[in-house]
């Protein structure tokens, strides 16, 4: 997807941009407009802070910018506190220094992408698998900001059709599917286990599987639908991430909001 983007924004130099009404249209890709989001948030960090490292394809291009600016010394003592195995690799690969949340139970800042935004700043996240220690991480923070492009936002969570990831132990998942399905059954809810790409079940770094709840409809109350999921049993976390995000910076056609809880 390619939008019009009234400043070359492809250059990093853009993040601070104003934009000119003047200056002709460029055309940014989806990629493009989630770098822009994810270094814009980097602006937010600090030499000495803990840093809550999320995962995704957006929040891949934070954990490179930091990496970045720690290379060049324009960052000095971060420690980050990754959120998958595959941040961890990455920030390894970049010289980030890292610890967890037994050493560090106080985040100062985490930045992450989300699946879906709704008006009042509730995430959809987990689309990538790693709902739970993004949940555990981003629910130690002082702040935490998340990064997207215009296309995650919806008027309510589950709006843009695609799942709303459940992270459930394998044990009798199916059992566990029927009981969120039937949660729902009133939205149209299709339950469904994931698969990887060889069409085994997706495993996650916790060594849980994940259930994907297709929503049709809006589902009201999302605290009561949140306890609601969480007291299945087989449940160990869901992908609603509910009044988390202090601020949302999205990165769209006419450049750069950012959107504070109130
Ligand atoms: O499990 C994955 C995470 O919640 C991601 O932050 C989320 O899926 C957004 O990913 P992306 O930035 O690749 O769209």
């Amino acid at each position: 997807m390619a939008v019009a983007w009234s400043e070359k924004a492809s250059s990093m130099k853009a993040l601070s941009l104003s934009l000119s009404p003047t200056s002709p249209p460029v055309f940014l890709t989806q990629d493009e407009l989630k770098k822009v989001a994810a270094y814009k948030a980097v602006e937010f960090v600090e030499s000495g802070m803990v840093l809550g490292l999320g995962t995704g394809s957006t929040a891949k291009h934070a954990v490179d910018r930091i990496g970045e600016l720690l290379c060049q010394g324009k960052l000095n003592n971060i420690i980050g506190i990754p959120t998958s195995k595959k941040t961890q690799e990455q920030a390894i690969s970049l010289g980030i220094p890292l610890s967890d949340l037994d050493t560090h139970p106080t985040i100062d800042l985490a930045i992450d992408g989300a699946d879906e935004v709704d008006p009042q700043l509730n995430l959809v996240k987990g689309r990538g698998g790693s709902l739970l220690r993004e949940k555990m991480v981003e629910g130690a923070c002082k702040k935490f900001v998340c990064i997207v492009d215009e296309s995650k936002l919806v008027k309510y969570l589950g709006g843009s059709g695609l799942a709303l990831p459940i992270e459930v132990v394998p044990f009798c998942w199916k059992f566990t599917a029927d009981k969120l399905g039937n949660l729902f059954r009133d939205s149209g809810c299709v339950a469904r286990l994931r698969n990887d790409c060889k069409g085994d079940p997706f495993v996650t770094d916790n060594g849980n599987y994940i259930v994907d709840l297709f929503l049709k409809k809006d589902i009201g109350d999302l605290q009561v639908a949140g306890d609601a999921i969480l007291r299945i049993a087989g449940v160990v976390e869901h992908g609603m991430f509910l009044d988390m995000a202090t601020t949302v910076i999205v990165a769209g056609e006419l450049g750069i909001t950012i959107k504070n809880k109130p």
